[in-house]
């Protein structure tokens, strides 16, 4: 088994550099999916309100023999549960589907600042913090400007900001933002769900210097740049091959190459946070 390396936030938060995404894996073989992710070595499991998984989430952590402390269970508050009594019921609620008395790590699934209730979902993310039924709490798909409001009205920072990034999408100013204030960047759909990107040229000539595969690039040029990918893979093959892709390093060189592929419009489904909305 691959040993999968930390990173930490300033909020005091390790976590494993790769994580296991969740989206769409529900029911029996949802369960069946996730526990073999454990078994495979995962240790960090993301999940949503809006998944419908958290019950599934539960599960695969009852059947894996792996004690509680040595997971961490992540959740995430939906756009139509952010104001602030409203938000405390929802990570009530969450806990209920999964049956766990806690979460380790605990987002805002999504700013929608037309809404204008993101600080009052943050304040209550404090207060369920202050409560004991969330270790830590985050964001995701945050600009760094958001951040910077719930900063400056609470003093409190996320330890974690999710957000898309693949090879089209590398959010170099997000990061940037994220590692000057010691939060941690996880990557969501950091594959880009293995569409188009598995056909780019140089990342295809990258896989054969290497003798990896395209996924594995993808995921190691990720983790050489500092981030924290949480990939989703129903095939355990692909699970263990996503977690070997911490057994070779790529130059800077190759970095770069596969750096200069952003584009400016690069996300898969045009979801800008600055104006996309999910509830
Ligand atoms: N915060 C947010 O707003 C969002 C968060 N997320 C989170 O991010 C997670 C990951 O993103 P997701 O959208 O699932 O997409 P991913 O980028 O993780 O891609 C998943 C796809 O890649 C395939 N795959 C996995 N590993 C390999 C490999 N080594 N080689 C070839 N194909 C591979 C999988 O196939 P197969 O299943 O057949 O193995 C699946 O079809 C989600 O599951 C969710 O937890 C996602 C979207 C938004
Ligand atoms: O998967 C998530 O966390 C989401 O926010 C999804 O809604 C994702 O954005 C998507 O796939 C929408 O089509």
């Amino acid at each position: 088994m691959s040993t999968i390396p930390t990173v930490s936030s300033n909020t005091g938060l390790t976590l494993p550099q790769m994580g296991f995404g969740t989206y769409k894996q529900r029911g029996g073989l949802g369960v069946q999916v996730i526990t073999q992710a454990i078994a495979n070595g995962y240790r960090l499991i993301d999940s949503a309100f809006n998944y419908d998984n958290e019950g599934v989430v539960g599960a695969a952590i009852r059947q894996s023999s792996l004690p509680r402390e040595q997971l961490f269970i992540s959740s995430k508050l939906p756009g139509r549960y952010q104001e602030y009594h409203s938000a405390l019921a929802t990570i009530r609620e969450s806990l209920y589907r999964a049956q766990l008395d806690y979460f380790d790590l605990y987002l805002i699934h999504w700013p929608n600042p037309r809404q204008k209730h993101y600080l009052e979902a943050w304040q209550a993310l404090i207060t369920a913090q202050e409560l004991g039924l969330i270790k830590q709490i985050g964001v995701s798909n945050f600009l760094p400007e958001y951040i910077d409001k719930l900063i400056d009205q609470t003093g409190v920072q996320p330890a974690v900001n999710q957000v898309e990034i693949h090879p089209y999408c590398s959010q170099a100013a997000i990061h940037n933002y994220d590692q000057e204030h010691g939060i941690i960047t996880q990557a969501w759909s950091p594959l880009g769900r293995a569409g188009k990107v598995f056909q780019e040229p140089v990342i295809q000539r990258i896989a054969q210097e290497t003798q990896a595969s395209v996924g594995q690039v993808i995921l190691r040029w990720e983790t050489q740049l500092g981030l924290l990918p949480i990939p989703c893979a129903k095939s355990t093959a692909h699970q263990q091959a996503n977690l070997a892709s911490f057994d070779f390093d790529l130059t800077t060189q190759q970095i770069d190459q596969i750096t200069a592929l952003d584009r400016a419009d690069g996300w898969m489904n045009n979801q800008d946070p600055s104006v996309y909305e999910e509830f």
